[in-house]
C-alpha cells in the first residue's frame, strides 16, 4: 500500500460540510490533494532547488553552509514523511519571536488528553500555514542559511519572464500619466481596467507549480476584456463609483490605502501599477503595502522581493517605459507616499476576523485606512474564515467582524471557497467546468462597506 493510499484510507469520501471551516480529511475537497500531492511536491522541489544550486550557495555563504544544506534537506524530507503518514504536529523549535504563538496554537488545537493535531484532521488553514512555517523553520534553524529565501530567484524569474506583458501595460500607463487632459470620465472608464489587471495578476502564483514561473505574455489590458466572462462576481463598479465620488471631497487629504499583498513577480508589478494610478490621480495620498516577514506560500512578497523588484525595474531592465515606472516607484518610496510594512500577523495561521482580538495594534492601524485591498486566494480564505460557505451567503456576512474600513477583495479562485455568488451560479459553472475552483481561471471582485 502506498503512503497516498494510506492517507486515503483515513479519509472520508465526501465533500466537506457546508458552513464549516475546511479540513483535509474530506477527499472531495481541494485541501486533500493540496495536502497529499501539491505540498509534498512543493517541499521536494525546494530540496531539489537547493541541491541544484549548491555550488552557488556555498560560494555565497561559505563552505560551512554545506552542513546546513544537508540538515535542511533532512528536515524537508522529514516534513514530507510527517505529512504523508499523518503524524501529529510538533512544536516549532527556533528562537523566532513568533514561535511562542505557534506553540500556543498547537496547544489550543490539541485535545483534552494532550493529543496533538494531525494534518488530515485539523483545521485546514492552520494546517497549510503550519506546512509553510515548517519549511521556513528548516532554514532558520541552520547556521548560515537562517535568512535564506529558497524561492527568491524563482520569484524574480517570474518577473523577468513576464516582461513583454509588463511592457505593454507600462506603455499604456506612462502615456496616460503624461497626458494633460485626463478627466473624471477617463478615470471612471479606466480605473476598472487597473483593478482587473491587478486581479488577473493573481493567476501567476508559483505555489501551484513548485516555483516554476508562469509566463504572462498577452497584453494585460486586452486580457481584462477577454476574461470578463470568467468573473463570477464583479463589484468593481461600486468601488469605482466610490473612489470617483471621493475626488470631490477636497477636505480629505489624508487618504490611506492599505494593500494586503499576495505574490511577488508579475502580480506585484500589476499591484504597483494600480497603486501608481491611484496615487497619481489623487484617489489616495498614501499607500501602505503589507508583505510577509518570512518566505510564505512559495511566492508571497517579502521585503527583499519588494525592494529588489523596484530596483530591478529602475536600473536593470532594458525597457525604457518600465525603467520610468521603476523610478516613479522608487521616488514614492523615498518621499514616503508609499510604505512597505510586514506585520507578523500575515504569517500566522489566523483568519482576518481574529485580528481585532489577537493584534489590536494592527486592527487600529487598518482603521486609519480609507480603503483596504486584499489580494489573492489565501488572503481571501483568511477574510472569510476559510469556511466552506454555501456559495450564496453574502460576502459581507462571511467577513464577520473584520470591518476596520472599506474593503475590496481581488481574487482568482484556487480553492474550494466561494461566497456571495448569485443563486444557481456555482451549480451551473461546476457542471460545465469541474475544475472551476482550482486553477485560478475564474475570479471575483467583492466589496464590503461600499
Ligand atoms: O497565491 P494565492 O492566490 O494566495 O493562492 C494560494 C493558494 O494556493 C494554495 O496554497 C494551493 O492551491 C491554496 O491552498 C492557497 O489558497
Amino acid at each position: 500500500m502506498t503512503v497516498d493510499n494510506e492517507l486515503i484510507r483515513l479519509c472520508i469520501d465526501e465533500s466537506p460540510p457546508r458552513n464549516q471551516p475546511l479540513v483535509a480529511k474530506y477527499i472531495r475537497s481541494f485541501a486533500f490533494p493540496v495536502l497529499s500531492k501539491l505540498s509534498p511536491f512543493n517541499i521536494s522541489k525546494t530540496g531539489s532547488y537547493l541541491e541544484a544550486n549548491k555550488t552557488a550557495i556555498l560560494q555565497k555563504y561559505g563552505p560551512g553552509a554545506e552542513n546546513d544544506i544537508t540538515s535542511v534537506l533532512t528536515k524537508l524530507n522529514t516534513l514530507i514523511t510527517d505529512i504523508l503518514n499523518n503524524k501529529p504536529f510538533r512544536e516549532l523549535v527556533s528562537d523566532n519571536v513568533d514561535v511562542e504563538i505557534w506553540n500556543k496554537v498547537l496547544k489550543d488545537y490539541s485535545d483534552e488528553d494532550g493529543n496533538r493535531p494531525t494534518w488530515l484532521f485539523t483545521n485546514w488553514l492552520y494546517c497549510e500555514c503550519y506546512i509553510h512555517r515548517r519549511i521556513f523553520e528548516a532554514f532558520e534553524t541552520s547556521i548560515y542559511l537562517k535568512n535564506y529565501d529558497p524561492f527568491y530567484e524563482q520569484k524574480m524569474q517570474g518577473l523577468v519572464s513576464c516582461e513583454d506583458a509588463m511592457e505593454l501595460l507600462g506603455k499604456f500607463l506612462i502615456k496616460y500619466f503624461h497626458k494633460e487632459d485626463i478627466d473624471i470620465k477617463n478615470l471612471h472608464e479606466d480605473l476598472p481596467k487597473m483593478f482587473k489587471c491587478a486581479l488577473w495578476g493573481n493567476r501567476c502564483d508559483l505555489s501551484q507549480t513548485g516555483g516554476d514561473a508562469i509566463a504572462q505574455t498577452e497584453c494585460p489590458l486586452v486580457l481584462v476584456d477577454a476574461l470578463q466572462h470568467l468573473m463570477l462576481v464583479d463589484e468593481s463598479p461600486k468601488a469605482v463609483d466610490f473612489l470617483c465620488a471621493s475626488l470631490n471631497d477636497a477636505t480629505n487629504d489624508d487618504k490611506i490605502l492599505d494593500i494586503i499583498l499576495d505574490n511577488a513577480g508579475y502580480e506585484l508589478f500589476t499591484d504597483l501599477c494600480l497603486a501608481d494610478y491611484l496615487i497619481t490621480f489623487k484617489f489616495v495620498n498614501t499607500i501602505r503595502f503589507h508583505g510577509k516577514v518570512i518566505p510564505w506560500f512559495i511566492s508571497d512578497v517579502t521585503t527583499q522581493d519588494f525592494i529588489n523588484t523596484i530596483d530591478y525595474l529602475s536600473y536593470k531592465i532594458k525597457s525604457d517605459v518600465l525603467k520610468e515606472l521603476g523610478k516613479r516607484w522608487e521616488n514614492y518610496m523615498k518621499s514616503g507616499q508609499w510604505k512597505f510594512e510586514c506585520e507578523q500577523f500575515w504569517t500566522l495561521p489566523f483568519s482576518f476576523g481574529q485580528i481585532k482580538s489577537l493584534d489590536n495594534e494592527l486592527y487600529t492601524k487598518l482603521e486609519e485606512s480609507f480603503l483596504i485591498i486584499s489580494k489573492g486566494d489565501l488572503n481571501y480564505r483568511k477574510l472569510v474564515g476559510d469556511v466552506y460557505w454555501n456559495p450564496t451567503v453574502p460576502f459581507i456576512e462571511t467577513v464577520g467582524n473584520f470591518k476596520p474600513s472599506k474593503l475590496i477583495a481581488l481574487r482568482t479562485l484556487k480553492s474550494d471557497i466561494t461566497c456571495g455568488l448569485p443563486e444557481g451560479l456555482a451549480e451551473h459553472v461546476s457542471k460545465t467546468d469541474p475544475n472551476w475552483l482550482k486553477e485560478g481561471k475564474y475570479a471575483v471582485i467583492q466589496v464590503d462597506g461600499i
